[in-house]
């Protein structure tokens, strides 16, 4: 019976959020091919920024590496942060510099402040794009949140004067040619206050694009966004006055209640085309104590197979990676398709009996 409830109330859930599309509420344009989904891959930035060990330049490199050579084309690949706060992300600058960069694709780094963004200028300044290479990024991401005490324990400013800090990084980035993507942390609950009013992440999203953010990605840096509250969020944000449209969205789900891949769908059904997600589901942000790590990328290029969905990244390829680089920071790997196809290789590998059914997934 419980079951059945939880079920229907997900089915009414995803019925509302189409019904407010197909009674108009909610008609935006999205991208050109509207099957297209578009994965920002933040393995090399979200998820190594809490692992306890500090991680050399060169193997953060050979992580952007090969999460390239697997397909993904926006892979996140580090931050220009204080190295007092995350010293995991020191060391950006020789990742950028070491990591093999594939035509087309956006490499963007974090950066909080004028002086990120002056350390990452001048980076760029000494290394210019020549005829045979790409400039080392063409992107920022910039970070706020919707409640002022997540703002202050991660970048010790209010929600106001992280905007008014962003407004300068935003305008000299957009100046210098660079693309800035937009993030608003604790979208859903916040780790310090609890539940976060919706109208409040839609005024914050809003005035990152008026800055002139190209997306904004709603952060659920706690992971436990359900369906019902995401639902809530993004029909709040999208809806309106002053709706946000869903082009202009992305979903940042951190999967510690596991909801994200559910998550993730009824972002799909309004809409929204951008997908963060994690290789092997590294991740957590060091200000938000309990969150796991993001949803695996594999995890979601799995789910999202058959569903007529055209979607960045080879599903095979990057489950080698998720092993990969879970066996080099000696950790599980948390991506439950990435295991499962592997393993399922390696029976195939060793002959297995019983595999004629699961070779044609
Ligand atoms: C914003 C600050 C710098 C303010 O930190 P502050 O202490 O107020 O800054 P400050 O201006 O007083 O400077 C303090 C020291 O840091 C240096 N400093 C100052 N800025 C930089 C810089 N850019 N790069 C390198 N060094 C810097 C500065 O030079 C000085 O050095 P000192 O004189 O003491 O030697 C700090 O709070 C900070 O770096 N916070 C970043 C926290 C962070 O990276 N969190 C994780 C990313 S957000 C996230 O994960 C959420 C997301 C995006 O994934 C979405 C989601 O899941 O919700």
């Amino acid at each position: 019976m419980h079951h059945r409830g939880a079920a229907s109330s997900l089915l009414s859930s995803v019925k509302r959020a189409r019904d407010l599309f197909r009674t108009g509420r909610c008609t935006y344009a999205t991208s050109a091919n509207p099957n297209h989904v578009r994965i920002v891959e933040v393995g090399p930035r979200d998820g190594l920024q809490n692992e306890k060990a500090i991680i050399p330049p060169q193997l953060k490199a050979e992580l952007v590496t090969r999460l390239g050579r697997a397909g993904l084309k926006n892979i996140e690949s580090g931050s220009f942060v204080s190295p007092k706060w995350v010293p995991q992300m020191a060391g950006t600058a020789e990742v950028l510099t070491s990591m093999e960069r594939l035509e087309g694709n956006h490499y963007p780094v974090l950066v909080p402040n004028v002086k990120g963004l002056d350390m990452l200028l001048s980076l760029l300044s000494e290394h210019p794009p020549s005829p045979s290479s790409e400039p080392l990024t063409d992107e920022i991401a910039v970070f706020t949140a919707a409640t002022d005490a997540f703002s202050l324990a991660n970048t010790n400013c209010t929600i106001a004067e992280s905007l008014e800090r962003l407004q300068d990084v935003t305008g000299q980035a957009l100046s210098q040619g660079l693309r800035v993507r937009g993030y608003v942390s604790v979208v859903a609950v916040c780790p310090y206050t609890g539940k976060v009013d919706p109208l409040r992440v839609k005024a914050i999203t809003r005035a990152l694009l008026d800055m002139g953010c190209y997306e904004v990605s709603l952060g659920d840096t706690v992971g436990a966004g359900t369906p019902a509250a995401i639902t809530e969020l993004l029909t709040t944000v999208m809806g309106d006055d002053r709706g946000v449209p869903p082009s202009k969205l992305a979903v940042h789900f951190h999967d510690t209640y596991g909801t994200s891949l559910i998550n993730i769908f009824l972002a799909l059904s309004m809409g929204i085309r951008t997908i963060d997600a994690a290789v092997g589901g590294l991740g957590g942000c060091p200000y938000s104590p309990g969150a796991t790590g993001n949803v695996a990328t594999e995890d979601v290029l799995y789910a999202l197979r058959d569903s007529g969905h055209e979607v960045d990244g080879n599903l095979d390829a990057v489950a080698e990676v998720g092993a990969w680089i879970s066996a080099q920071l000696g950790r599980p790997n948390a991506s439950r398709a990435g295991k499962a196809l592997l393993a399922r290789k390696e029976r195939q590998r060793d002959g297995g009996a019983a595999e004629s059914v699961t070779a044609k997934l």
